[in-house]
C-alpha cells in the first residue's frame, strides 16, 4: 500500500461543504449476505473544488457518484449535500455517466434542451438556452444534426452540454473520456478546464486515469481495496493550473503526484487490474511498482 494518510478527509480548508460523507458504508440490495460496496468513507468536497477519484476497478468509485447523485443511499453512515441528509435525485445536481445517453431521435438542439422541457421551461427560452450552449461547446453548427452524424468527441459534448445547460450546482463525471482516443481525451480536459474555471460549480470527476486526474484536479482521492475505502487525498497545490496537459507533464511535482498515487493504487491490484479484496492485500503486503501508469505513456 501507498503513503496512507488518515481516511478522514477534507478537501479543500476553507469553502462552504457540499458534499459530505460522514464515515459511510454502501452496500447494494441484495439476498442473503450482502458485501459492502464502500466502507468507511469520510469526505468533504467544499464549493468550487475539482475532485477527482482514481483507483482500480471494483474499488467503488461509481457507487460514491451515485450517492451524491440521490441514486442510492448509503446503508451506515450519513451523506450530506448542501449541509442536508438527502438520498433522493436533486435538481441541482448533473451526472454524466460513462454510457452514453443522447436519444438518437432528437438533434443536437434537441438533445440539449431535453432536461429544460422535462423541468418545464417554455419553449422559446430553453431554444434560446439550449443553443448558446451547443455554441460554447463548439457545436453552434450542429444544432439540427443526429447524434449518428457526430464523432464520439462532438456527442461527449452534447452529453456535457446537455449537463450543464441545467446550471447544476454540483457536477458529477464517470469516466467521461473513457471511450476517447488520447489527442481527443486530452482536447476535451482542456475544454472541460476553460468550461468550469472561475465558475463555483463544484465537480466530482472519476477516472482510471492519473494523468487525466493530475491534469483537471484540484485534489485526487485515492480508493483502494474491495469493499473500498480512501486511501490517499493528493492536494495538487504544487501543480500549476493555466498550463497545458502536455506541459504540465514537464513539472518535476507532477512526477512525485504521479508515482505516489500510483503506488497507492499498484498496491491493491490483482494481476488482472482488479481490486483485491482487503484480506487478500493485507495477505500480500506491500506491493512494489512493476508497471508504468496507464496515464503515463499517453499524449505528450
Ligand atoms: N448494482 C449493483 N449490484 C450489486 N453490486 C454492485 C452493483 N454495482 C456495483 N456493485 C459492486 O460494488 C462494488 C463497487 O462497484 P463500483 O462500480 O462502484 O466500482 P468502480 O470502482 O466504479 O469500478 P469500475 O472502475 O470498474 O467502474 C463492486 O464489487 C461491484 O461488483
Amino acid at each position: 500500500m501507498g503513503d496512507v494518510s488518515p481516511q478522514v478527509a477534507d478537501t479543500g480548508t476553507a469553502g462552504v461543504p457540499v458534499v459530505e460523507f460522514d464515515d459511510v458504508t454502501v452496500c447494494y440490495p441484495g439476498k442473503g449476505t450482502v458485501r459492502p460496496a464502500v466502507v468507511n468513507i469520510n469526505l468533504t468536497v467544499s464549493k468550487g473544488r475539482f475532485v477527482c477519484v482514481v483507483g482500480p476497478s471494483g474499488c467503488g468509485k461509481s457507487t460514491l457518484l451515485h450517492v451524491c447523485s440521490g441514486l442510492l443511499k448509503v446503508t451506515d453512515g450519513a451523506f450530506r449535500y448542501q449541509g442536508k441528509e438527502w438520498s433522493k435525485l436533486h435538481p441541482g445536481i448533473g451526472y454524466v455517466t460513462q454510457r452514453e445517453t443522447l436519444l438518437p431521435w432528437k438533434t443536437v438542439l434537441g438533445n440539449i434542451a431535453l432536461p429544460l422541457k422535462i423541468n418545464g421551461m417554455p419553449r422559446a427560452e430553453r431554444r434560446d438556452r439550449a443553443t448558446d450552449m451547443a455554441g460554447s461547446v463548439g457545436l453552434g453548427d450542429w444544432l439540427n444534426a443526429y447524434p449518428r452524424e457526430l464523432s464520439g468527441g462532438m456527442r461527449q459534448r452534447v452529453q456535457l452540454a446537455r449537463t450543464l445547460v441545467t446550471e447544476p450546482a454540483l457536477l458529477l463525471m464517470d469516466e467521461p473520456f473513457g471511450a476517447l482516443d488520447a489527442v481527443l481525451r486530452v482536447r476535451m480536459q482542456e475544454f472541460l478546464k476553460s468550461r468550469i474555471e472561475g465558475t463555483d460549480l463544484t465537480t466530482i470527476f472519476v477516472t482510471h486515469d492519473l494523468s487525466e486526474a493530475l491534469t483537471l484536479g484540484d485534489e485526487v482521492v485515492a480508493m483502494a481495496g474491495a469493499p473500498g475505502s480512501i486511501d490517499q487525498i493528493d492536494q495538487l497545490e504544487d501543480l500549476p493550473r493555466k498550463v497545458s496537459a502536455v506541459e504540465l507533464r514537464q513539472v518535476p511535482a507532477y512526477a512525485v503526484h504521479e508515482a505516489r498515487l500510483w503506488k497507492t493504487i499498484a498496491g491493491n491490484l490483482s494481476a488482472d487490474g482488479v481490486a483485491l479484496s482487503n484480506s487478500a492485500a493485507e495477505r500480500d503486503g506491500d506491493h512494489t511498482m512493476t508497471a508504468a501508469p496507464r496515464g503515463g505513456r499517453e499524449v505528450s
